[in-house]
């Protein structure tokens, strides 16, 4: 069912700070921001040979990883996101399975313009996993 890693997600407390320690510290290639009002952060690609690094900001007031960021002040690996061919059909399969897939079990629209479905940490050793199709 799952394929390639697309992304690692790190929130962070100040998101122009770890652009530029990915871009002047790490030599990354740095995205610009990136406002994903729908999803409640703002994101920053790192773009690396054979993934990507994804910075998250709280964006607005409900941000979902604010939450993250109140527990872990100084930042911390949020999500990671696998490659899947059928998101429907994958969200199906592991819902049969037992597994729990947040919010309204529909997918959504994510940064890269595809859908994106997460399944709950409690269900993948306490790791939030987040679906694409690609
Ligand atoms: C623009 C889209 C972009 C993309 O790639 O395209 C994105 O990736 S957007 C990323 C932001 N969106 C999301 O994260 C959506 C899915 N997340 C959620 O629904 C919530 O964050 C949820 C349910 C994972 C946690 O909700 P909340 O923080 O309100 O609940 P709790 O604090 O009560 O947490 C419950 C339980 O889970 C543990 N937890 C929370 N977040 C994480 C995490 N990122 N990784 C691992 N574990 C996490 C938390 O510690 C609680 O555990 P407990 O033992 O009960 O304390
Ligand atoms: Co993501």
């Amino acid at each position: 069912m799952i394929g390639r890693l697309n992304h690692v997600a790190i929130a962070v407390p100040d998101l122009q700070a770890a652009a530029a320690q990915y871009r002047d510290t790490l030599g990354a290639g740095v995205g610009a921001p990136q406002d994903e009002p729908d999803h409640g952060v703002t994101v920053v690609f790192i773009t690396l040979p054979n993934t990507k690094i994804e910075l998250l900001y709280p964006l607005g007031d409900v941000s979902p990883i604010q939450g993250f960021l109140d527990k872990n002040p100084a930042g911390g690996i949020h999500h990671i996101c696998y490659e899947v061919d059928d998101i429907l059909a994958a969200r199906d399969q592991l819902l049969a399975k037992g597994a729990r897939v947040l919010g309204s079990g529909a997918p959504r629209i994510g940064a890269h313009g595809k859908p994106v479905l997460f399944l709950h940490p409690k269900d993948f050793n306490g790791c939030l996993v987040e679906l694409e199709q690609v």
